[in-house]
């Protein structure tokens, strides 16, 4: 059997790159060991840019609320007698168009996205085949898989991506190297289906208990998350087992009599890193690529981030628009960003994954004084790419999404009037006359302006004045935003821009 891409590892992120690379009509065969998906949930929150995936792949979230809702208020930290410590304000839309806080349920969103899967003819999805082993040339890799049966075969890719998790196989067997930050809690994660006349608070809080570190989340339409730490004197066996999740949901007023206890499992939160996420024909995606704390709700975000980069460079290598090295960009961009991510979790456990009563005290004292002055916590990291397929200091960015009209219709999200974020915009559709409208449209980039008229332009009105403002603040005219949402550059010659992005995939210029 043979592919273009094989992907290894149908979770989220297995399923959306193969959904992204399907959609531009590439041959892709996912490979997964289980016979049927995962059926609980594991992720329950996802922001505006992964919302603006979502959107990409035919899955806006308001138009799935049986899958995800947004959550536009604030995530409030506790201590044991229920002071604030502080309280982060999750509330509003993001740059990318979006609510910037949703919580959902990860099966729903799996099994909608598995619809998207079985609409896509160029996507073959192989489940029961676990692989066992890959061997790589310069002209592709080789996987070996053995079927639940028994049955052993082999399946041969251009490219094969490791979307396998946090015990990646694929980044053994392609040598990419681990790095850890020692970073280890036990916590019991525990989901639940109170019964509607309970009436759940829609709320995300912390309870920094030295007596016990608690969470308690949103988990989805009609579902609540509650996470616990595990105590020193205490086992992962003692923790994980039903018993135990009643007597720490009981505080909350749940019981057996009106709740359904939907899973409770002991998970280790972990931080690292593939120090490479590239090794000739074999590159990494998502929890194989790299591991945090869920406490900045970021895990599965990053995964969807991993695959939306690299659906771009990989549909743009196969098509033979950008050489291979494009490819290095994949990691050089997303490993920086990715560890940003990765300390922020970290800091936030610092703070709530504490179980010796002075240190509990001392952060009291330090948290409650600051919040009783007014002072506002740090805002999450908003970090750029790392060096890579992007120019100027406005390039490596994300992107924004506002909302747009042509010809006086209804307004519309710019990436449904375009087919996707990849976008050479400029003020005036005049400064687009000359540009290499077929060659951008090869990366997956159109061309529209925000006024006036040119052949093979789509002309759009700046509804909410979005693209203007955004202009002002780049001080530049035009924007290249590449089809994953970010900038690739800004100025005021969108012919050159066009230009440089061209040059340089057709022969990037190597990073690291
Ligand atoms: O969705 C996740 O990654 C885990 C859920 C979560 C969200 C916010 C805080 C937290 O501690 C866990």
């Amino acid at each position: 059997m043979t592919a273009e891409v094989a992907v290894v590892g149908f979770g989220p992120v297995g399923k959306l790159l193969a959904i992204q690379l399907g959609r531009r009509g590439h041959d892709v065969v996912v490979v997964d060991r289980q016979e049927a998906g995962y059926p609980l949930p594991r992720a329950v929150t996802h922001d505006s840019e992964f919302a603006r995936v979502l959107q990409s792949v035919g899955l806006p979230p308001d138009t799935i609320p049986e899958v995800t809702e947004p959550y536009d208020a604030r995530y409030v930290w506790r201590n044991g007698e229920g002071r604030t410590l502080v309280e982060v304000d999750w509330t509003g839309r993001g740059e990318s168009g979006w609510f910037n806080t949703w919580f959902f349920h990860q099966p729903s969103l799996e099994d909608a996205l598995d619809r998207v899967v079985a609409g896509l003819p160029a996507v073959r999805v192989l489940r029961g085949q676990e692989a066992v082993g890959l061997d790589q040339d310069d002209d592709g890799a080789t996987l070996r898989l053995v079927g639940t049966d028994g049955t052993s075969s082999s399946l041969r890719a251009a490219w094969v991506v490791g979307a396998d998790g946090a015990n990646s196989r694929v980044r053994s067997w392609a040598g990419l190297a681990w790095h850890d930050e020692g970073y280890f809690y036990d916590w019991l994660v525990v989901d639940v289906r109170p019964q509607p006349h309970l009436r759940f608070p829609h709320v995300a809080e912390q309870t920094c208990d030295v007596a016990r570190p608690a969470t308690m989340v949103p988990g989805g339409p009609g579902r609540r998350r509650w996470e616990f730490m595990r105590l020193p004197h205490e086992t992962r066996e003692q923790l994980d087992r039903p018993e135990a999740a009643w007597e720490l949901l009981a505080p909350f007023g749940l019981t057996p009599a009106d709740a359904e206890l939907e899973r409770h499992s002991v998970y280790t939160f972990q931080a690292g890193w593939a120090t490479a996420w590239r090794a000739g024909r074999v590159l990494l995606a998502g929890d194989a690529a790299h591991l945090m704390p869920p406490f900045a709700g970021q895990g599965l975000g990053a995964g969807v981030r991993d695959a939306a980069n690299l659906a771009w460079k990989l549909d743009a290598v196969l098509r033979g628009a950008a050489g291979e090295e494009l490819l290095d960009s994949y990691g050089s961009e997303r490993l920086p960003h990715v560890q940003a991510f990765v300390r922020f979790s970290m800091e936030l456990g610092r703070v709530i994954c504490i179980s010796d009563p002075a240190e509990a005290a001392a952060r009291d004292a330090r948290m409650t004084a600051d919040w009783d002055r007014g002072m506002e916590p740090p805002a999450p990291p908003r970090p750029a790419l790392g060096p890579g397929a992007h120019t100027g200091p406005a390039g490596g960015r994300l992107s924004r999404q506002g909302r747009v009209r042509v010809d006086g219709g209804p307004p519309s999200l710019l990436d449904d009037v375009l087919g996707g974020p990849g976008v050479l915009l400029a003020r005036d559709a005049a400064a687009l006359a000359d540009v290499d409208a077929a060659a951008l449209a090869e990366l997956g980039v159109r061309v529209a302006a925000l006024g006036g008229r040119s052949p093979g332009v789509v002309t759009v009105g700046d509804v909410d004045g979005t693209y203007g403002r955004w202009f002002a603040e780049l001080g530049a005219t035009a924007v290249l935003v590449r089809p994953d949402g970010w900038l690739y550059g800004a100025g005021d010659d969108p012919e050159a821009l066009a230009a440089v992005l061209l040059a340089a995939v057709r022969r990037p210029t190597p990073v690291g």
